[in-house]
């Protein structure tokens, strides 16, 4: 693990933590190779407006406890943490002195794959919900804007083992997204650890 210095957005209303390269080149390749193959990748419907479509990704769902994750109309149930994926949260666990107790885990297949504008604010998340967002393979963009305020938004590259830490207000106060792109690119894995009551 090589803490490059990590990187403040020092976003307005938010804590937005980025550290680049978390987990250096080449071992983040073979986590990329092996949660691929390791996960229980699978495409849920999700209901919005009364239509029912696939979910642009794929998802997989882990937790160190039985709580089920609710958004968008899906109700997930938690696989048990094992392999490189319980690596990954003991690393992060060690480097941010945070305990979590799940992962909600991405796979965009390529730049149609997408993550529209949300934020993760379930009440199961807490008043102020800790998100330890974790990518590997293709670089993809990451879109915040601001609920309140349409002049503040920003953007930054997610890049192959990188951890971006977002806490305190910002769930309350931005959304985020990952936009399709025309780009021809590879396959994109997010985990996003939680800590789910
Ligand atoms: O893929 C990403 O970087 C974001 C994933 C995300 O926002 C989520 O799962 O809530
Ligand atoms: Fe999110």
């Amino acid at each position: 693990m090589l803490f490059e210095s990590p990187i403040n957005l020092k976003m307005k209303d938010a804590d937005v933590i980025y550290y680049p390269n978390f987990f250096h080149q080449s071992l983040a390749d073979t986590l990329f190779e092996n949660l691929l193959s390791q996960m229980n990748w699978k495409q849920d419907s999700i209901t919005v407006f009364g239509k029912t479509h696939l979910q642009p990704r794929l998802t997989a769902f882990y937790a160190n406890n039985k709580n089920e994750y609710k958004y968008s109309n899906i109700i997930m149930q938690p696989h048990p943490f094992s392999g490189d994926l319980l690596k990954i949260k003991n690393n992060i666990e060690t480097a941010l002195n945070i305990d979590f107790t799940s992962c909600l885990a991405n796979l965009y297949r390529d730049g149609k794959d997408s993550n529209g504008w949300h934020a993760d604010d379930e009440k199961e998340l807490g008043e102020s919900p800790i998100i330890a967002s974790v990518s590997f393979g293709a670089e993809r963009i990451f879109h915040f804007k601001h609920k309140f305020d349409n002049a503040l938004k920003t953007k930054l590259i997610l890049q192959h083992g990188s951890l971006l830490l977002m806490q305190g207000e910002t769930q309350a106060y931005w959304l985020h997204q990952i936009p399709k792109t025309q780009k021809h690119i590879g396959k994109r894995i997010n985990l996003t650890f939680r800590i789910i009551a």
